[in-house]
């Protein structure tokens, strides 16, 4: 399919094709000017990249003639005297002189092979990037650097590999988004000859927008081009890609039959909740859909002000050493000698070091000799983002082939076409016109673009095939008023329909390693309006293996030092809403109208802390304010349900005046003991204390039997009277032999260390774990109704918990009530210290509404995250709706909403809760967790 001087290829890699250079090939009609020469044309930062404020305020250029070519453009020498030019690299504005066509086949090949440095090194005078002798043949054994910008064939073979260079570009890459178009013929700095097929590039981030038009099968093949380059070289995490193809002009088939190849993308997969099984559209109902959820990012990431979002360390690096390699800001030390320094690595992959590839990526900043200015290289609307390295992704490339109709959906697309670049997305806009000629020159054919596809007008950045055969193309800057200067001419890439399907085939089954939450920020997504707890934690089939390993991450947790206090509410807009008591807190209030979901979250927040904490370093104390509660007074069964879980010691219900006395009086105890073992320390420092001492035991004594004097507390700082009952057993390996152990060290361990009798004195000591106190109906305590049973006691029983609420920080323990909004509990000590606030909702009636739980979570620095709360207490899903049933599919249909079959519950089996509780009532077991000893 290749004609032509492109690099092109056809049928799959047995078919690839290659041409040299644009001579003889590349149309220059009214519509192709001429290269300009000169350095002004040359120079990263001058050239004033499109964006948004420069289409809008006409700020385009500074030198207002000059194009592309110094942002996305043909990269390579230009500026820098003596200056080497890398391999894939090209002078940017300058033409081609006849000259030489210098070792063309060497520099074939070492493309087709994507430059994996399996091939000696060739005489290229370029390669080495030597400054000081730029026709130094490289020593032998010197690394070959790969090509920057791999072509069609490097492509599918790194794709068939998979090839050491699949998924290479990071967010941090300096080449992250950036595609080659084609190719063009450039002469070296150094006038020895000339570079052929040097890559034209484009940059997304810098271009925002960019508009590809032409004659529909070369179209096509460009943009197949264009999509492979950021599939193969972007990982699914890194960038998602969205098709919009709901052109009616065509008929439903061919479009569907044009694209199907990329629906084998791992990139078109929904990773971000999208209610679609593929992000392909094909009607106006699927792109309003797709267009929406978009949209509703870009507004998530302005309200979130996601663009002082941490800067990605690889970026800062790259700038400082593009820095570097212009010279006069270059920090002392940095790698300054462009295609020396990025080496294969061991299987002649590029190093992973991205220093090295902003340095060897001659053509833009390395190439022109102007100083980088942080930011001079970066469009006006991605400035701001300069100083934290640019988005940090995931980004998302929405193709737009044709016109979708209808004005709000245009209007969308315009929008997410200016907009969507600061939130990482960007529009790769298809329009099919006739080749650029002497007979539709430039602008004309850029303006049959703009009216077949209107978004075409908002891309800031333009290729336009042209020649008789459009074999070529020209890459303009959009300003303003149009496409500006003469633009670069270019030898187009294009790849087959065959050639596609074959990549992307090959690519369908890949996935990317490590755990999703790990590898990439999720982007916001619409709250659901039900969610299952269980599912949030990840902790759909709870087994004591998973819950132990929770508990054993939490052990090393050096951040919730003696015990993690971490909960997840439900699933928010990014995954799950979690609150850290430790972090956060050290209280959590809940507010929200009868019925809003108050006391089912409170249960959530049990639940989700016993499976992030094992039981004897986590203690819960339940009291459910109103009388009524679990009694059949009508208020279900409030916080009994919770009472299997092994967490849980002390529950006690306002309606018996006695027992709340008993109960405020051991919670004052309770605060007491802890203030007197803790001293004038508080609870974390207290615990790193103990953990230096049992560490420094450690060292003496011999391995067995360490555990027990890592925990033990320093002899002669203990009180109490429960010693004997109760163990410090931390992370589970080992017991002290105290009454109530599931199980007990061989004493013959201790027995034949040295000092064995006080560790094992220290042992059996009470343990300190967090102890957290949950409160159900606090108003109903601060205000308990006349005549009510508890009322005589509620006043002591608030005393305590303002105690808590005072000095709980300093010793461990938390305080997480429930209150209806408003009213004298407002003025209440727990209400008032509670640096965490959640707001339910009043519930809405109607199967549209959420169920109750949603609300918001505040912190006190402000921020707040809205979310669905996590039901705990709904029955187990019915197995039976969960097996596999099948449905037929095609391309069409990918980009509706998947058809669910309602989840339906058991009506008498058990609860997730129960569920749960379960697990972890055996995980605590195989641990040999203590009990904790109950309030009352
Ligand atoms: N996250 C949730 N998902 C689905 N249903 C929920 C959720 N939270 C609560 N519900 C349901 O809403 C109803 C009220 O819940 P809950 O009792 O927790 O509310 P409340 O605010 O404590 O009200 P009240 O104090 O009047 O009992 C219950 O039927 C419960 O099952």
């Amino acid at each position: 399919m290749g004609t032509g001087g492109g690099t092109a290829a056809s049928g799959g890699a047995g078919e690839t094709r290659h041409g040299y250079g644009v001579h003889g090939s590349v149309d220059r009609g009214a519509g192709a000017q001429e290269h300009r020469r000169g350095p002004a044309a040359t120079v990263p930062g001058r050239s004033g990249a499109p964006g948004a404020e420069s289409r809008g305020g006409g700020s385009g250029t500074a030198d207002g003639t000059d194009t592309h070519a110094g942002r996305f453009g043909v990269a390579g020498p230009g500026g820098v005297p003596g200056g080497a030019p890398a391999r894939g690299s090209a002078p940017r504005g300058a033409d081609s002189p006849q000259g030489t066509r210098r070792r063309g086949l060497g520099a074939w090949a070492r493309r087709w092979t994507g430059g994996r440095g399996e091939q000696p090194p060739g005489p290229d005078a370029y390669d080495d990037g030597s400054a000081a002798d730029p026709g130094r043949t490289p020593p032998a054994g010197a690394p070959r650097r790969p090509e920057t910008w791999p072509d069609p064939a490097a492509l599918l073979l790194t794709a068939l590999g998979p090839g050491p260079r699949l998924w290479e570009r990071g967010p941090g890459h300096p080449e992250a988004l950036t595609v080659r178009l084609g190719t063009a013929d450039r002469s070296a700095p150094d006038g020895s000859g000339l570079l052929p097929a040097v890559p034209v590039t484009a940059a997304l981030r810098e271009a925002g927008a960019l508009g590809l038009a032409g004659p529909r099968p070369r179209l096509s093949g460009l943009a197949r081009a264009v999509l492979a380059q950021l599939a193969a070289l972007h990982s699914p995490d890194l960038l998602e890609i969205v098709l919009i193809s709901a052109d009616h002009a065509r008929p439903v088939a061919e479009r569907t039959a044009e694209w199907a190849w990329l629906g084998w993308l791992p990139h078109v997969r929904p990773g971000h909740g999208q209610d679609c099984r593929l992000l392909l559209a094909y009607d106006r109902e699927q792109a309003a859909a797709r267009t929406e959820e978009l949209l509703r990012r870009v507004e998530d990431h302005a309200a979130t002000g996601r663009s002082a979002a941490r800067p990605a360390p690889a970026r800062d690096a790259d700038r400082a050493a593009a820095t570097g390699v212009q010279g006069p800001t270059a920090p002392s030390g940095t790698p300054a000698v462009p295609g020396r320094d990025t080496a294969p690595g061991p299987s002649g992959a590029p190093a992973p070091n991205p220093l090295s590839r902003t340095a060897g990526r001659p053509g833009t900043e390395a190439q022109h000799g102007a100083p980088a200015e942080p930011g001079a290289r970066r469009p006006s609307w991605a400035r701001e983002d300069v100083g934290t390295g640019g988005f940090p992704g995931p980004y998302t490339v929405v193709v737009v082939d044709g016109d979708p109709g209808g004005a709000a959906l245009r209007e969308g697309l315009a929008r997410l076409a200016v907009a969507g670049p600061r939130a990482g997305i960007h529009v790769v806009c298809l329009a099919e016109t006739e080749t650029a000629s002497p007979v539709s020159p430039v602008h004309r054919t850029y303006e049959a673009a703009c009216d077949v596809t209107p978004t075409f007008r908002h891309c800031g950045a333009v290729a336009l095939l042209s020649g008789d055969v459009a074999a070529a193309l020209q890459l303009l800057r959009v300003a303003p008023g149009g496409p500006v200067g003469p633009g670069t001419l270019a030898a187009v890439d294009a790849v087959s329909a065959a050639w596609a399907e074959r990549f992307a085939r090959a690519l369908a089954p890949l996935r990317p390693d490590g755990p999703a939450d790990e590898r990439h920020a999720r982007v916001s997504t619409p709250l659901p309006r039900s969610a299952r707890l269980l599912d949030e934690l990840g902790l759909a089939r709870a087994t004591p293996a998973s819950l132990m390993a929770r508990w054993a991450d939490a052990a090393d947790d050096t951040e919730s030092l003696g015990g993690r206090a971490r909960a997840v509410l439900g699933a928010g807009p990014r995954g799950p809403v979690t609150v850290d008591l430790v972090a956060d807190g050290p209280h959590l209030l809940i507010e929200g109208p009868a019925g809003s979901g108050r006391t089912e979250l409170l249960r959530t927040v049990v639940a989700s802390l016993a499976a992030a904490e094992r039981p004897d370093r986590l203690a819960v104390v339940l009291l459910d304010g109103r009388d009524g509660v679990g009694t059949g007074a009508g208020h279900g069964e409030g916080l009994r349900v919770c009472t299997d879980i092994p967490h849980v010691t002390t529950h006690l219900i306002a309606n018996d005046p006695v027992r709340m006395r008993e109960f405020a009086q051991a919670l004052a105890a309770e605060l007491k003991r802890r203030a007197e073992l803790l001293g004038r320390t508080d609870f974390a420092r207290w615990h790193a204390g103990q953990e230096v001492s049992g560490r420094m035991v450690a060292q003496r004594g011999p391995a067995s039997g360490d555990f027990v004097a890592q925990r033990a507390p320093a002899p002669g700082s203990l009180t109490s009277s429960a010693a004997g009952s109760l163990t410090s057993s931390a992370a589970g390996s080992v017991t002290s032999s105290a009454a109530g152990d599931i199980e007990s060290p061989p004493s013959s361990t201790l027995r034949l260390r040295p000092g064995a009798a006080a560790r094992q004195r220290a042992a059996a000591a009470p343990p300190l774990p967090r102890l957290v106190v949950v409160v159900d109906n606090l108003d109903a305590l601060v205000s308990p109704a006349l005549g009510s049973p508890g009322r005589p006691a509620a006043g002591s029983v608030i005393r305590a918990l303002e105690a808590v609420a005072r000095e709980g920080e300093r010793l461990g323990v938390h305080l997480v009530a429930a209150a209806g909004a408003g009213g004298r509990t407002a003025e209440s000590e727990p209400a008032r210290r509670a640096a965490l606030r959640v707001t339910l909702d009043t519930p809405q009636p109607g199967p549209e509404q959420p169920a109750p739980g949603r609300g918001t979570l505040a912190y006190a620095d402000g921020r707040a995250v809205g979310f669905q709360g996590g039901r705990v207490t709904g029955r187990i899903p019915r197995t039976a709706t969960q097996r596999p049933t099948v449905v037929p599919l095609d391309w069409q249909r990918m980009g509706d909403p998947p058809a669910r079959r309602p989840v339906r519950e058991l009506g008498n089996g058990p609860t997730d809760l129960a569920l749960l509780a379960s697990a972890v009532d055996r995980a605590a077991r195989e641990v040999s967790a203590a009990r904790i000893p109950p309030l009352l």
